[in-house]
């Protein structure tokens, strides 16, 4: 047996002329208006996206596959050398790929972990549908979640606490942190949904409730504990869902901006953000927080700052390695051959 490791994440396009063929990726096929292509392509061109390839790849793919050398690194300082192989969902290098990429160098035994530590079928589940395609006869042990591992809530709180300690600081005030996760539609949450993508058919995730709005909130209140030792109190922090999504369709609250308001009407006068459904920067934080929500904010008079990325966090590589080498109690589907 050849066991690898393979870190599953979205994907996102090299240059903007490649939107439309990556929203539909991203649909399922399904086209979206062109107006939607045309606006998903202003927000990534203010983000640096271009027509034609940047020097470098673009801040998701960068970073993820930055994260999977820093966990082949800390994987062999830990005593437990494995290879590290990255696989995306809706773009190169995709996960059907790297699959075979790695069929070639011989290996027998997958271990997959999702670059998202929260399970939703809208996103851990199409992943894993993705890979059990693509990895037939080979034998496939599928982390489904990992929202409470403690590792990862210190990641967090360590990116957190600088930034909350200057807005504090500066401004004389105890200010709230908003912790946020990406929003799902409204049909994913519900008991017996239509909408299960990537669900094992015949399993009770197939028709019980989405885990991802209890995972996330669950993230953000380890994130919370962890910084009381600094001083954090309960009634420091609220939590909502970001970027609902602008292809149609109700998606879960409270949004943001509904509460960024609500922070004002209390008399807050600024906000820390912290993204905890994000392990890396990309255009729901490069430009939904950066520029929209820091605008709203403006427009409100709050001052908004933003906790840094994970990105190539070690404490993150840390809560990968406790994941992979089974010392944190994930959330594991039943070893199965795909
Ligand atoms: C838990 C759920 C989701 C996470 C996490 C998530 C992260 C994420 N999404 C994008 C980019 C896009 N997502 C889009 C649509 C979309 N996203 C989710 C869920 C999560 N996304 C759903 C359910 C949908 C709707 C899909 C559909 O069939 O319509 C889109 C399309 C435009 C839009 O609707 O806003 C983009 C683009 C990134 C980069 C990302 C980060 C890892
Ligand atoms: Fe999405
Ligand atoms: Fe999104």
């Amino acid at each position: 047996m050849k066991e690898a490791i393979l870190l599953l994440a979205h994907g996102t396009p090299d240059v903007l002329g490649e939107m439309a063929a990556y929203l539909s990726k991203v649909t399922g096929g399904r086209a979206l208006p062109q107006e939607v292509v045309e606006e998903l392509q202003h927000r990534y061109g203010e983000i640096g996206l271009g027509w034609e390839p940047g020097v470098e790849p673009p801040p998701l793919t960068r970073w993820t596959l930055t994260q999977g050398h820093l966990l082949e690194l800390a994987l062999a300082q830990a005593g437990h050398p494995m290879k590290v192989y990255v696989g995306m969902r809706n773009w190169h290098p995709y996960i059907a790929d790297v699959v075979a990429k790695m069929r070639e160098d011989g290996v027998t035994r997958i271990k997959a972990l999702c670059l998202a530590p929260q399970n939703s079928r809208t996103s851990v589940g199409l992943y894993r549908k993705a890979l059990m395609e693509a990895a037939k006869g080979l034998e496939v042990e599928f982390v489904a979640g990992w929202a409470e591992n403690p590792t990862l809530a210190e990641a967090f709180a360590d990116r957190t606490w600088p930034v909350w300690a200057e807005a504090c600081a500066e401004t004389g005030r105890r200010i709230p942190v908003l912790f946020t996760a990406h929003s799902v539609p409204c049909r994913t949450i519900m008991t017996g949904s239509a909408s299960v993508a990537g669900a094992r058919p015949g399993t009770p995730e197939q028709t019980s409730p989405d885990p991802y709005p209890v995972e996330s909130k669950r993230t953000a209140q380890l994130v919370a504990d962890r910084l009381k030792v600094v001083g954090f109190k309960e009634s420091d922090w609220v939590f909502a869902f970001q970027s609902q999504g602008i292809s149609g369709g109700p998606w879960i609250g409270p949004t943001v901006e509904d509460t960024l308001k609500a922070l004002k009407d209390q008399g807050e006068i600024g906000v820390v953000m912290q993204p905890v459904g994000f392990l890396c920067d990309h255009v729901e934080i490069l430009y939904d927080i950066d520029i929209a929500f820091r605008q709203t904010a403006e427009e409100l008079g709050l001052k908004l700052w933003r906790a840094e990325s994970l990105n190539a966090s070690p404490i993150l590589a840390e809560a990968l390695v406790q994941v992979i080498l089974g010392e944190y109690k994930a959330d594991v589907d039943e070893v199965v051959v795909a």
